[in-house]
């Protein structure tokens, strides 16, 4: 079973869909040459060209491709997306960091899971690359049937808008839905805000299945409400947060939080009693992935004692927050912040985290080419706002001109009163903005986290912003 002829092998099934860029149905030729034996097509046109032309090669005609795809991967795979409970979060940020979390905490009882997500994918102690945060049904069935023959009972995957509205997720039924936060990205492929939310409201209406058992949607976000609502074939909905927002409280809410470098506390209030919750993530968004996770991990089954005690030995996710150890005196910060929302998120955190030493935040930061050009101006306009001083570079250009991305989000830094510097090399940027740090002060380099590469419009090379500043620290010590 396959949908792209580049991986179709002899005796294949291929699967024509119609994409943003091209249409599965005209690579049918490519496929059949490389050997596929049948071929399921969503157009009358290919379909009847292959019955005349192609004789030895089965054809059936669908209303959908991608539905097709989906139904009959997990038909010919043997539905191991029934074998499985699946929990799956979607939102603009925070998705990986919850799905991290909920895992481990699932993990933590002894159940084995599946993960599927930006950063990686997990098959029980496996672990293996992700090409996309939410692969396309074929493979996200294909990675549930391994996980089903490895023992996994459980799976925890991040529904991104684009494969919520590419039906990519097409008949999973997910038994608890997560919802984090809606602000602005993906302007580029989904046009408005309120399309946007149409696709991730999505998971909560059931695409191509039943609706999720149970919703678990943040309360304090503005999108929480509208999230609520399109939950309403839900069996039950769950609402976390910290405050009284729009029809009272959160029912699973944070109070008495403490945060700090490295630590945070808060009282766990649920209908099914309260804990003590301490966990070594650092940050309020993490107090919101952590009230996410915790519910969805109530939700299948564990207790709030299991659940405190797995928060208490929680990993940090890698790439988010995650500072790089040095003897210098100042902080040094790699972050996959990579939306106006998310940076002024961690600026203000920083701030809160130098303000007792008056010391300053330096902010690195570029913007994804081929992506959300409005979100460029109000990147650099939040980078602005919180920092002492901005070092704007590049973050993955992919097809376009460095220097015209770094001049729309220069456009929103120059709103603001902070310093900046540009420098188009990230290296270079990074090398300048830690050299910058006195002590006290906090260095972020922001938007790339775990990525391992630099997408440039000559290729993609290796790419590191850990690694990179490990090594200037180590130059500079
Ligand atoms: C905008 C977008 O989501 N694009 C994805 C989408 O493409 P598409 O539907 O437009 O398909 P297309 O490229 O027009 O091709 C149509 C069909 O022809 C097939 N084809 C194409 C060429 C060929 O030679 N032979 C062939 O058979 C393709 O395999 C496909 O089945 O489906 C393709 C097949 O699965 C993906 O490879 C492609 O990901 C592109 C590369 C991409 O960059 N996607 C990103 C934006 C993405 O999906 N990101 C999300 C969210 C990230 C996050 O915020 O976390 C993600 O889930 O990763
Ligand atoms: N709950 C949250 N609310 C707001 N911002 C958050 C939250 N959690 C994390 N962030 C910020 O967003 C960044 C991305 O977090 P994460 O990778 O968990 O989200 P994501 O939704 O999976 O993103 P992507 O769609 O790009 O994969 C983090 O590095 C942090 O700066
Ligand atoms: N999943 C997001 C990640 C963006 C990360 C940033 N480094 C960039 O390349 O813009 C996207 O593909 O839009
Ligand atoms: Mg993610």
């Amino acid at each position: 079973m396959e949908y792209d002829s580049r991986r179709v092998k002899s005796g294949h099934v291929f699967v024509a869909m119609r994409g943003e860029a091209t249409d599965g149905n005209r690579y049918i030729e490519a496929a059949v040459a490389k050997g596929a034996t049948a071929v399921v097509t969503d157009s009358r046109e290919a379909y009847e060209k292959l019955r005349h032309e192609h004789v030895g090669v089965g054809a059936a005609l669908v209303e959908r491709g991608r539905r097709a795809l989906a139904e009959v991967s997990a038909a010919v795979m043997g539905h191991p997306e029934r074998d499985l409970a699946l929990s799956a979060v979607t939102g603009t940020n925070g998705k990986t960091t919850t799905a991290f979390l909920l895992e481990a905490m699932l993990r933590s009882v002894g159940r084995t899971c599946v993960l599927i997500g930006t950063i990686e994918t997990h098959v029980g102690d496996e672990v293996r690359v992700s090409p996309h945060t939410t692969p396309e049904s074929r493979d996200v069935l294909e990675i549930f049937a391994d996980g089903v023959k490895a023992g996994a009972t459980e799976a925890v995957m991040e529904m991104s808008s684009h494969a919520l509205e590419q039906e990519r997720v097409w008949g999973l039924p997910v038994d608890v839905a997560m919802f984090t936060n809606l602000t602005q990205d993906h302007l580029d492929y989904h046009g408005t805000m309120e399309k946007y939310f149409a696709a991730k409201a999505r998971l909560f209406e059931g695409v191509g299945s039943t609706p999720p058992r149970i919703a678990v949607v943040n309360h304090d976000d503005e999108y929480g409400g509208l999230i609520e609502k399109a939950a309403i074939g839900c069996s039950e909905l769950w609402t976390y947060g910290f405050k009284k927002n729009y029809g009272g409280v959160p029912e699973f809410r944070a109070e008495n939080v403490t945060l700090q470098a490295g630590e945070t506390s808060f009282d766990w209030k649920t209908p099914m009693g309260t804990v003590e919750m301490r966990s070594s993530l650092t940050g309020r968004v993490n107090v919101y992935n952590l009230l996410a996770a915790s519910c969805a991990a109530l939700a299948r089954g564990l207790s709030l004692e299991q659940i405190a005690e797995a928060a208490g030995k929680l990993m940090p996710v890698p790439g988010r927050f995650e500072t790089i150890a040095n003897q210098l005196g100042f902080t040094v910060v790699v972050d996959y912040a990579h939306t106006d929302d998310a940076l002024r998120n961690l600026i203000s955190l920083a701030r809160e985290l130098v303000a007792e030493r008056g010391a300053r935040v330096i902010t690195l930061f570029g913007c994804g080419g081929d992506r959300d050009k409005t979100k460029r101006p109000r990147m650099g306009r939040a980078a602005g706002e919180g920092s002492d001083l901005v070092v704007l570079t590049s973050d993955n250009p992919r097809s376009e001109d460095p220097m015209t991305i770094i001049n729309e989000a220069l456009v929103g830094v120059r709103e603001t009163t902070a310093r900046c510097i540009v420098e188009q090399d990230r290296a270079a940027a990074i090398e300048i903005a830690i050299r910058a740090a006195k002590v006290g002060d906090i260095v972020l380099i922001a938007g790339k986290g775990h990525e391992k590469v630099q997408i440039l419009r000559d290729g993609t090379v290796p790419f590191d912003d850990v690694a990179v500043a490990a090594e200037v620290l180590r130059e500079i010590a």
